[in-house]
This record gives C-alpha cells, sequence and structure tokens, in this order.
C-alpha cells in the first residue's frame, strides 16, 4: 500500500448556508491548494464549523458548491465523500475504547474490499488483506508519534496521544485531504508542538492537503500556507499567515482580542 497521488485542488465557491433567518455563511470561496495547509480561522460564532460541516458533507449549502479537482462533492453523503479522499478528525471526540490498533484498524476498515465479515472467516485473501491493513496502520501510528504505543489500549494514553488517535484514524482512510477540526484543543503546550510536528511530518510525508480549524493562532501561524479569516459568516480576508496578521479587516474582526500567540 503505498501514499495516494498527490491531492486535486479543493475548491469552494459561493458557499452560503442559512438556518432559519440567520445565514452562518455567506457567499464563502477559497481554493485549498494541492499538498498545502490552509486554515480558516475567525472569532467564535464566526461560521467555521459550517464550513467544516459543508466540505465533510454534514450540512448541504443552500447555495455554491464544493469540488475535489473535477469531483462534486457538494450533495454527496458524508461517506461518499470520505471515500473520494476527504476525511476529517471532530473536534469533541476522543476516543477511550480498545487499542490505538484498534481504532486505526476501524479507519481501515471502510477501505477493506474484502470486509471484515470475511477476515471473521478466516478466508486467506482476507486474513492477508487484514496483515497489510495493520502493517499501514502501524505505519500510520509511527508517523503520528503513537508507535510506541501501538497494542495500547487508548484509555491509558495522555490526551495528547489520544487526540491524535482520532488524526491517525482519519489517516487510514488515505485522504487526499484531511479536515483537522481543532487537533490542539485542550492540549497543554508541549502536546500542541508535537501535533504541529506531525501535520507537518504528513503532509510532507503523505503530500496530502490539510484543512485547518484552530483557535490557536500560534499553531496556525506556524503551520499555515494559506489563510481565510471568516467573520459573521464572510470570507473577510485570504493569504499568508504574515499577511491576514496585517490586515485591517482581519483586525477589526478581532477587535478586542489581540491575534497573536493563543488569542481565539
Ligand atoms: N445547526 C445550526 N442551526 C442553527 N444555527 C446554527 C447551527 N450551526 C451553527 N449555527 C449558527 O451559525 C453561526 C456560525 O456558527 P459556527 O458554529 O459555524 O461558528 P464557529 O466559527 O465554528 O464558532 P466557534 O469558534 O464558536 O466554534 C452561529 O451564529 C451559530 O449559532
Amino acid at each position: 500500500m503505498t501514499a495516494p497521488a498527490a491531492p486535486p485542488a479543493l475548491d469552494v465557491r459561493g458557499v452560503t448556508v442559512r438556518f432559519a433567518g440567520l445565514l452562518a455563511l455567506d457567499d464563502v470561496s477559497f481554493t485549498v491548494a494541492p499538498g498545502t495547509v490552509h486554515a480558516v480561522i475567525g472569532p467564535n460564532g464566526a461560521g467555521k464549523s459550517t464550513c467544516f460541516n459543508v466540505l465533510s458533507g454534514l450540512y448541504r449549502p443552500t447555495a455554491g458548491s464544493v469540488r475535489l479537482g473535477a469531483a462534486e462533492l457538494t450533495r454527496l453523503a458524508p461517506h461518499r465523500i470520505a471515500a473520494l479522499g476527504v476525511a476529517r478528525t471532530f473536534q469533541n471526540i476522543v476516543t477511550t475504547r480498545g487499542t490505538v490498533a484498534d481504532n486505526l484498524m476501524l479507519g481501515r476498515h471502510a477501505l477493506s474490499r474484502a470486509g471484515f465479515a470475511a477476515g471473521a472467516l478466516r478466508l486467506p485473501g482476507a486474513r492477508r488483506e487484514q496483515r497489510a491493513h495493520l502493517a499501514r496502520a502501524r505505519e500510520i501510528a509511527e508517523l503520528t508519534g503513537l508507535g510506541a504505543h501501538f497494542d495500547a489500549p487508548v484509555a491509558l494514553l495522555s490526551y495528547g496521544d489520544r487526540k491524535r488517535v482520532e488524526l491517525a484514524r482519519a489517516l487510514c482512510l488515505e485522504p487526499r485531504v484531511l479536515l483537522l477540526d481543532e487537533p490542539v484543543a485542550g492540549m497543554n503546550a508541549a502536546e500542541r508542538l508535537r501535533t504541529a510536528e506531525v501535520v507537518r511530518e504528513i503532509r510532507a510525508e503523505l503530500g496530502l492537503s490539510v484543512v485547518l480549524v484552530e483557535h490557536d493562532m500560534g499553531l496556525v501561524m506556524r503551520l499555515a500556507d494559506e489563510v481565510t479569516v471568516l467573520d459573521f459568516g464572510r470570507a473577510v480576508a485570504h493569504g499568508t499567515p504574515d499577511e491576514v496578521r496585517r490586515d485591517p479587516e482581519v483586525l477589526r474582526a478581532y477587535l478586542g482580542t489581540a491575534t497573536g500567540e493563543d488569542a481565539a
């Protein structure tokens, strides 16, 4: 099993999401260039989670489109979007059951041709495939700093490691685009640095694109190639971390809030 081919661009065009009278996203457009880390930031309630929910198929936009290369993702169910190579992590889900290996094998499940039912019947082809999946899961555990804990119960790991199990599980789908929803929320400083390193490594090693929603501005500034700033559902700025840091619209959006390290 080899790393996936370079991802196509993820193109978000004119996405609007209306909840009753509220415009959660208002004509939002941005492009995640192949192999880059693209952060989506903004104050509380700006529309970041709504944006992620559109990208991963949990919400259907009122208008607009999301495309991965030529593939239209806009009205597909979440599992079809995942099958096309867009995997996500969830902000508040931290696994506590099973071993690291068990959790990563769940991530491989969707890729298994023979299916785990055949594996349970111990058919030889299925056993071979199961072994290959296990080997790949182990590689992904190494890549995400979980190699030493592969057979350990997740419940015994530190919070930072447990949260990275969620990231590793998403990687087990061999995504071309990885959506990371607040990957360092709740982590201490050392865990945050470690996770930033892991994101950099997986991007370099697997060549995938990363879309990052994160409140930790230090992490965003260190990791992102490109940043889209949302405010009241509108994309008010795009650019490199340095460009958006100096953008007057961004300062206005964050008025009363520093845009430096660890600002929300
Ligand atoms: N399912 C929903 N139904 C109604 N309104 C919603 C729904 N989801 C989000 N909203 C509203 O849409 C707006 C955008 O919310 P969203 O959660 O996307 O913001 P956010 O930038 O992710 O905020 P935070 O940083 O606090 O997570 C908010 O006003 C929110 O109350």
